[in-house]
C-alpha cells in the first residue's frame, strides 16, 4: 500500500477528486466509458459533493457501490441514498447508477436479482473502499458467517452478508470482484481509522481483518487516502 497523508479532509477531497476525474477521463478517452465503485458510510460524503461538481462526461460514467445495507433508498442508513443525495448531483447527475438493492424481504433472496447487474461489468476503473473499526471493508465483515465466501478467489461478484456486530443484512461485492480494477483506493478520516490501519498492516490474518486482503495484496497497490480530520 501507499499512504497519502493529509492534514485535513478539505485538502484530501480536493486532490482525491482531481485524481479520480483524471482516471475517469482517461477511461472515457480509451474505452468510451468509465466505471467507478464507491463506498458508503460516513466518510465519503464531502468527497462525493466535491466530485459531483467536476467537469466530466458524466453520461459516460457508471457508478455502483462496493456494498449496501438491505434497505430501500429512502431509508437514512442506505448507502444508495447517500450516493443519490451527494454524488449523483450537480454535473454528476447524468451518471448511470447501478443499485445493489432489489425488492425482496431479505438480501439472501434478493441477491439473485442483483448479481447479474454487477457480474456483467468489465474491469472497474476505480474502486474506493472504506474501512470499519473492526477491519471490515465493503460488507466483508470478520464476524459474519459469509466471510470465507466473500474472500474466496472463486466467489460470485456479489453476496448477501449478515454481520453479527452491525445492523442490517448487506449486499457486498466480493473480494475477487473488487480487486478486478485498474485503480484501488482506501479512504480514511480520523486518528481512530489510522490506528486500525496500523493494526491491519501489523499482521496477515485476513479473516480477522478483511481489509488486509487488499492492503497486503500481492499485485495491487492500494492508494490509502488518509486525512487526520
Ligand atoms: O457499513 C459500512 O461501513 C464502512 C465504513 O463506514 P464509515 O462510516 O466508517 O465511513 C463503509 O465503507 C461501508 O460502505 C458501509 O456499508
Amino acid at each position: 500500500m501507499h499512504l497519502n497523508h493529509f492534514a485535513d479532509s478539505a485538502a484530501l477531497n480536493k486532490q482525491f477528486a482531481a485524481q479520480l476525474v483524471e482516471i475517469l477521463q482517461q477511461a472515457i478517452s480509451q474505452r468510451g466509458e468509465a466505471i467507478l465503485v464507491v463506498s458508503g458510510g460516513r466518510t465519503p460524503q464531502a468527497l462525493f459533493q466535491q466530485l459531483s461538481q467536476a467537469d466530466l462526461a458524466w453520461d459516460k460514467v457508471t457508478i455502483t457501490l462496493a456494498d449496501d445495507r438491505w434497505l430501500a433508498d429512502d431509508q437514512a442508513d442506505s448507502n444508495e441514498r447517500l450516493v443519490k443525495a451527494s454524488l449523483l448531483q450537480n454535473r454528476a447527475a447524468n451518471a448511470k447508477f447501478i443499485s445493489l438493492y432489489a425488492k425482496a424481504d431479505s438480501a439472501f433472496t434478493g441477491v439473485t436479482a442483483v448479481l447479474p447487474r454487477i457480474a456483467v461489468l468489465p474491469t472497474f476503473d476505480a474502486v474506493i473502499l472504506g474501512m470499519g473499526e473492526d477491519g471490515h471493508t465493503a460488507s466483508l465483515f470478520p464476524c459474519s458467517e459469509q466471510i470465507n465466501e466473500g474472500l474466496a478467489e472463486d466467489a460470485p461478484a456479489v453476496l448477501a452478508v449478515k454481520p453479527s456486530t452491525a445492523p442490517y443484512e448487506r449486499i457486498s461485492l466480493s473480494k475477487s470482484r473488487l480487486e478486478n480494477t485498474r485503480h484501488l483506493f482506501l479512504h480514511l478520516v480520523g486518528a481512530g481509522k489510522k490506528t486500525v490501519l496500523d493494526q491491519a498492516m501489523a499482521d496477515n490474518d485476513v479473516k480477522s481483518m478483511p481489509i488486509r486482503a487488499f492492503l497486503q495484496h500481492p499485485q495491487l497497490t492500494v492508494e490509502v487516502m488518509y486525512a487526520e480530520h
